[in-house]
């Protein structure tokens, strides 16, 4: 889908005892994933938990168009009919990705080594972002692409007619080029060979291992090195989608900034390469435990209970954690605005090329709300108030982001005067109950 249609203003206001259980909706990096993988084995698989986001349906609807069958059970259960590597069909239309970098840059991988060409697009707010982080490497194993000027969409990605294998190192902490590099090597013959100087979340390794491809990761002082083999045959399987570490950030977020708070996020998967928050948060002192440990899926997974906390202090979190809580810090640097003393977030700068420059809608909105926030092209720090000491009372811009309307509306909840956000429909991207779930707990989010 591409635009969100006719902007939806909202605005959050100061709530107490938010209480009750949070189901989160599945994870959206996962959910991408099984559907392309689903289309790229022969044979029947099946979804349970996907996150029908507008994001993933963007990426079904894409799979469709490249000859996937998928249907839709009325009870919620996915269905896709692959095509088997190789067996892209080349689709009549331009392939629309809506708001998604993860959708657009892991199917322009997985059909990079097809002999088809498709032309991709999206929104405004995707059609800024960077693609030759992907273009890059998918040159390599000789697709060619045509894009607008600095690797922009609309772009055409002619896949290769003889792919070779390609041995490639990622110059940016990114696990959508990792898994761009990685479905592209399925129909590349030989060894597809990846290496990451910062560990990113890993669910594209988790899943080809279990889909059937020969896969193994190395992990040094240094790096990680993945290597895969080329032209397996994935097998079908039955996936039952986590619930969104990412989006279990909010409530747990609104729960520790709001007095006489208590809620239970239930079933949330902790994969160190997605937990830094939970970490970081306990760091600064949140009463966020993690209840009934266990392990589903050959993920931990546990059940997260946040009450609030009004003695949580600013702390520097360690740069190497960036990339486990990347989608994290919007939300991180409202607690931190509550917490006492300063937060300091280096090595983020990552942080300026998602659905927006998050660095800089977040200082801005923080700003108009009464918080200092300081900035460099790859830091930035809040100066924390205290619970009861910001302001509010701002209408802060979401610029197409998801993640910055819903912090925001986060914020709101505990501050003196009410928060609004320009245009709260984003938040359907990766989290379309956000506004139901977050009344469900007592959350005062109004649409104005
Ligand atoms: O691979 C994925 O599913 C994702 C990777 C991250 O992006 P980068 O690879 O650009 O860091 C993250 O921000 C995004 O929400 C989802
Ligand atoms: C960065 C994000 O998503 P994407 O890159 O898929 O648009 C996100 O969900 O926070």
């Amino acid at each position: 889908m591409s635009g969100h249609g006719t902007p939806i203003p909202m605005s959050s206001h100061a709530s107490k005892g938010l209480k009750g259980q949070a189901d989160v909706p599945g994870d959206k990096s996962i959910s991408h994933r099984s559907l392309i993988l689903g289309a790229m084995c022969v044979g029947e698989t099946t979804i349970t938990g996907l996150l029908e986001g507008e994001d993933v349906l963007d990426t079904a609807k894409a799979m469709r168009a490249m000859g996937a069958d998928i249907t839709r059970d009325e009870d919620g259960t996915w269905h896709v009919y692959g095509v088997g590597v190789g067996g892209f069909a080349e689709p009549d239309q331009v392939i629309d990705c809506g708001n998604s970098g993860t959708g657009v840059r892991l199917i322009m991988g997985a059909m990079a080594t097809s002999p088809i060409a498709a032309t991709f697009t999206g929104d405004a707010s995707l059609n800024k972002r960077p693609m030759a982080r992907v273009t890059d490497p998918l040159a390599l194993f000789g697709a060619q692409t045509v894009g607008r000027s600095g690797g922009r969409l609309p772009m055409t990605v002619i896949g290769a007619q003889d792919p070779i294998p390609v041995r490639y190192e990622v110059p940016v902490p990114s696990a959508q080029v990792k898994s761009a590099v990685l479905l592209a090597g399925l129909n590349a013959p030989g060894q597809t060979i990846v290496t990451e100087r910062e560990a990113t979340r890993d669910h594209s390794e988790r899943m080809l291992a279990g889909f059937g491809a020969e896969i193994s990761t190395e992990v040094t002082n240094e790096c990680r090195i993945i290597t895969l083999t080329g032209r397996p045959e994935l097998k079908p399987q039955s996936i039952a989608v986590p619930r969104d570490p990412s989006s279990a950030a909010f409530p747990v977020c609104a729960a520790l900034i709001t007095e006489g708070s208590d809620v239970l996020v239930p079933n949330i998967g902790l994969n160190p390469t997605r937990a830094g928050l939970f970490t970081t948060l306990r760091e600064m002192g949140a009463d966020l435990t993690y209840e009934n440990e266990r392990e589903e899926g050959g993920e931990p997974v546990a059940d997260l209970r946040a009450r609030f906390s009004p003695d949580m202090k600013g702390i520097e979190v360690p740069p190497d954690r960036a990339a486990s809580m990347i989608d994290e810090y919007p939300v991180l640097s409202v607690v931190a605005a509550f917490a006492e003393g300063q937060t300091m977030m280096r090595g983020v700068k990552e942080l300026r090329v998602k659905e927006s420059d998050r660095i800089d809608a977040m200082a801005t909105g923080l700003r108009a709300c009464g918080v200092t926030v300081e900035e460099g092209e790859d830091w930035w720090s809040v100066e924390g108030r205290g619970i009861g000491g910001v302001q509010g009372g701002a209408t802060c811009a979401s610029h197409l982001d998801h993640r910055i309307a819903m912090s925001f509306m986060v914020l709101g909840l505990a501050t003196t005067k009410p928060v609004t956000v320009d245009d709260g429909s984003p938040i359907a991207t990766s989290f379309p109950i956000f506004e139901d779930l977050m009344g469900s707990l007592g959350a005062d989010i109004r649409r104005d």
